[in-house]
């Protein structure tokens, strides 16, 4: 379960009352998908650099399982990320990037390699294999980042419109692995606007209002 409790956030270099303190609260159950929604600039991206730990917060509590993430750096919280900005290498080419999510070191023997191929297909990127980024299209970017997550297999998995500028082709291709992971117990942290992504997977919805995290039929 990871949860937050009364987490607080002040950007310092805003001027006072500028932006809104952030003062977020939540819940997440393995297997749960949980929505944000809210308008741009409402603070999506700063709940999710708070969870991931590339923001520190000012007060309040957030952890996983009853264990405090207070002194965890981001690279040993159990979670994976796709942000908006998809965060490739862009000097390896596609199959490294994913394979990077199930080896670090990138030592992928047989099997590894077997499943970094059988992922690329079953996100139609099988052609793909020895493109770099800079070769690939947006669309085609985002599956990479999308299948490396995917692939690292975290019980937490944190989400910033992942599916947006995807054929419906392959965001339903998408979905379906992102709920194969929710049946295996991957708690996912979803902040889309699109209502058809929200439709498939969550779960539950909250709206992002004036820095506060509210509750949504
Ligand atoms: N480094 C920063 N310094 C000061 N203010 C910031 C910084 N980063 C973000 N902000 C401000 O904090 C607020 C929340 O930003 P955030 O990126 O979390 O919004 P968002 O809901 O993700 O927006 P969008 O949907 O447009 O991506 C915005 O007003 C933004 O301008």
């Amino acid at each position: 379960m990871l949860e937050c409790r009364d987490l607080v956030f002040h950007y310092t270099e805003a001027e006072p009352g500028e932006i809104p303190d952030f003062c977020f609260s939540l819940e997440l159950a393995p297997g749960e998908c949980l929505a944000v929604q809210g308008p741009s600039g409402g603070g999506k991206s700063t709940l999710l650099s708070l969870i991931a730990g590339f923001l520190e917060p000012a007060s309040g509590w957030l952890g996983w399982k009853g264990d405090s993430w207070r002194d965890l750096p981001p690279w040993q919280r159990p979670l994976t990320t796709v942000f908006q900005e998809h965060n490739l290498f862009e000097h390896l080419p596609v199959w490294a990037n994913v394979g990077l999510g199930i080896a670090p070191d990138l030592r992928l023997g047989d099997v590894e390699h077997r499943r970094v191929r059988e992922g690329l297909a079953r996100v139609g990127l099988e052609g793909m294999h020895d493109r770099l980024p800079g070769e690939l299209s947006g669309g085609q970017r985002q599956r990479v980042a999308l299948l490396r997550a995917l692939l690292r297999r975290r019980p937490l998995l944190l989400l910033d419109e992942p599916f947006s500028g995807l054929d419906a082709a392959n965001r339903e291709a998408l979905w379906e692995q992102v709920r194969a992971q929710q049946q295996e117990g991957v708690a996912v942290l979803l902040v889309s606007h699109d209502s058809e992504d929200i439709r498939a997977l969550a779960d539950r919805r909250c709206q992002l209002d004036d820095g506060r995290l509210v509750a949504q039929a």
